[in-house]
């Protein structure tokens, strides 16, 4: 078919190469190939960025996380709310002109660990590519948000596969990997033809049955590394792509992080030890054939859902007198890892924050473990947890003062080795959300963890591997950055602000509250030879289906600020946040077995009632007594189920439900204040 005419229909592997030049438009994901997050725009600067005023806002129409990093092209821009839907908005009007809903099946949302988010679309000669969270590709004409083509990239649909990442398209393919390492899925990423959507290839980061024909010489090499005895390929050994791809075109590589192991637990996945790769690494391919040129493992044989897939940057730095080109990375794990990007040879790694699992990398690039940072025999509060020293969250680099802004952060949590553990999942009442499907292997905070929690902008100098400067945030799970040739760094925060810093000092020049807290990163770019900035804002992700640091509602919406912007900001309807539950008789002798069942059916998505005060989903301890009385209409098919409660029929009894009542209403007497 021929490319559909504009708008975007110029936007091609050309295009975004010469627009890195200039930086005018945000034509993908990262803003370049290299995904630096730098804009070469400079009408904004630290002289009048006091004068940034809102052009307009947008309404998403949507209620959970919000994670999506517009692009705009042609004075049009493309943003994702939750559940894949996309909007193309006139950024001259902030008008809508389409959208497109792919009708995600709204009561599927549990298959997904981490809220029913989406982080962006990708552009190519006119069309727009989206992944919907159910695992289909879809291409939409950019003029009209028809549907082109779509394409089903799950290779099994029994298994807990679904997608939240922005495809990307490297020479003329669309490429998008998935999620699901939490259940027990073997991560992989497959290429498509842009245009015409057919397969072009795939390349699974972790081997499968080896008693069948290894996929590739990659994978033959990998299962040398993991303990067959562990039947690793039944529970799918994980390595899930669901972030981070990037591309060199001078190189012709390109880059993915890979996730953590499926289950969590090392022991469970591979007896004998072993590296388990590609786990936990960054890997190169050669963006025609989708073959594995090198790797770098940054968490061997993972223990503690070390992802490695948050965002990758390339860049040239000076490094003992050396030009290198590299691949930098602020992974879960705490360490920030400099790799020369040519051969994936290590360089350099230095923590970011405090941890407590390694104390540094050895001169070949191997962690140096703490002793007893793998025992689970007692609950063990690994620092960074789960939730990462860094997640998601996006990085930038700005070149012209050798920093990157790294949205660093610390969630406690405690892991265990779960000796009720099952390979193909079972649902145990108390193992963590088995009920729905999880699968870690460990249990999770089965004792309270002690390390404190914190949320925090730090800009890191790569080549001295040292923090320049830092700014405390009020709690973690903050919005990913954008800096600038205006010498500014920008970044959205958990409890409601938009912020720009100097980018040299760290000084702190300008915010608007923004409502509800940020997770996705901004962008900034020219129409009409205006500077704009613009940011998506909703609160969720996985630590906001349940937590939050603002009182406020959490409605989806873009804003665009420029200097000299006269619009009013909405109105945040307040956060409706009940008292706690009272007077819903149930009997104590329920409370412990309820408890359990909490914990393998609901805490993840609910969070500890009365505890927690609810993120985008609502905290059951302060629900009214009359849900509370009747919860058993919410379990079974219930009203909640086009939001994205699952349908517990089958899952759950009556009975079990009133123990979870019980458990509900008996924490909530437990902890409301005497009088
Ligand atoms: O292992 C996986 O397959 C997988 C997938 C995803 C996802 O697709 O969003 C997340 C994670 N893991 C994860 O560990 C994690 O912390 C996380 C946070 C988020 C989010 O969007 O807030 N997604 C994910
Ligand atoms: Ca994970």
């Amino acid at each position: 078919a021929d490319a559909p005419k504009a708008p975007a229909g110029k936007v091609d592997g050309q295009y975004i190469q010469a627009n890195a030049a200039h930086t005018r438009e945000w034509p993908s994901y990262g803003l370049d190939y290299a995904e630096t997050r730098f804009s070469k725009l400079k009408q904004i600067h630290a002289g009048n960025v006091r004068e940034l005023g809102l052009v307009w806002s947008y309404d998403l129409e949507s209620t959970r996380g919000v994670e999506a990093t517009p692009l705009v092209v042609d004075g049009v821009m493309y943003v994702t709310a939750p559940w894949s839907v996309v909007h193309a908005v006139d950024v001259r009007t902030g008008k809508r002109l389409w959208t497109h809903d792919p009708k995600v099946d709204r009561s599927q949302a549990y298959k997904g660990c981490c809220d029913v988010v989406n982080r962006g679309v990708a552009l190519w000669q006119g069309r727009v590519y989206v992944a919907a969270y159910d695992g289909r590709l879809i291409a939409l004409d950019a003029a009209s948000g028809k549907v082109l083509w779509e394409k089903d990239t799950l290779i099994d649909r029994k298994r807990s596969y679904t997608v939240t990442g922005a495809p990307r398209v490297f020479k003329g393919k669309v490429i998008i990997g998935n999620g699901g390492a939490e259940f027990g899925v073997r991560g992989y990423i497959t290429a498509y033809d842009a245009v015409s959507g057919d397969q072009k290839w795939r390349w699974f980061t972790v081997p499968g049955d080896p008693s069948k024909p290894f996929e590739d010489e990659s994978m033959a090499a990998a299962a040398k590394t993991w303990d067959p005895r562990g039947k690793y390929w039944e529970s799918g050994g994980g390595g899930t792509v669901w972030n981070s791809m990037v591309f060199d075109p001078e190189l012709n590589l390109m880059y993915v992080g890979t996730g953590n192991g499926s289950p969590w637990s090392h022991a469970k996945r591979s007896p004998a030890g072993g590296d388990n790769l590609y786990l936990g690494s960054i890997v190169a391919l050669n963006p025609d054939t989708g073959k594995y040129v090198w790797h770098y493992q940054e968490t061997p044989g993972d223990n503690w859902d070390y992802t490695s897939v948050q965002d990758l940057i390339l860049a040239d730095l000076k490094i003992d007198g050396q030009l290198r080109k590299v691949v930098m990375h602020a992974p879960k794990n705490g360490f920030f890892f400099v790799v020369d990007r040519t051969n994936g040879k290590f360089i350099s790694a230095k923590n970011f924050v405090d941890v407590n699992w390694a104390s540094g990398y050895d001169k070949k690039g191997r962690p140096i473990e703490v002793a007893g940072a793998r025992d689970r025999s007692k609950p063990y509060d690994s620092v960074p947890g789960p939730f990462g020293a860094h997640n998601w969250h996006s990085m930038s680099f700005n070149p012209e003062l050798g920093l990157a802004y790294i949205p660093a952060q610390n969630v406690p949590l405690t892991l265990g080795e779960d000796p009720s553990w099952q390979k193909h999942g079972s649902n145990v009442a108390g193992q963590p959300m088995s009920g729905t499907g999880w699968n870690t292997g460990m249990t999770i905070n089965a004792q309270p963890p002690t390390s404190k929690a914190f949320g925090r902008l730090i800009a890191w100098d790569p080549v001295q591997q040292k923090e320049v400067w830092r700014q405390e945030h009020a709690a973690p799970w903050n919005g990913g950055t954008l800096t600038t040739a205006g010498g500014l760094v920008f970044q959205g925060t958990a409890d409601g602000r938009f912020v720009a810093y100097h980018a040299k000092t760290g000084e702190r020049l300008w915010e608007s509250p923004t409502g509800t807290g940020v997770v996705a990163a901004p962008i900034t770019y020219e129409v009409d030879g205006r500077q704009y900035v613009s940011i998506a804002v909703g609160w969720g992700g996985v630590f906001g289906l349940f937590q939050r640091a603002t009182d406020r509602a959490t409605p989806g919406t873009v804003y665009t600020f420029a200097v000299g912007g006269k619009a009013a900001m909405p109105a945040f309807a307040k956060y409706p946040l009940g008292d706690l539950v009272a007077g819903v008789s149930y009997d104590p002798a329920h409370v412990q077995e309820g408890t359990a069942l909490y914990v393998s059916h609901c805490v993840f998505c609910h969070g500890v009632p009365g505890v927690d005060r609810g993120g985008n989903i609502p905290n059951l301890g302060y629900s009214s007594p009359k849900i509370l009385r009747h919860l058993d209409r919410w379990v079974f098919k219930g009203p909640a189920m086009g939001k994205g409660m699952p349908d517990f029929t089958g899952k759950l009894t009556p009975e079990q439900v009133e123990k979870i009542k019980a458990f509900v209403q008996g924490t909530a007497d437990a902890i409301r204040p005497k009088p």
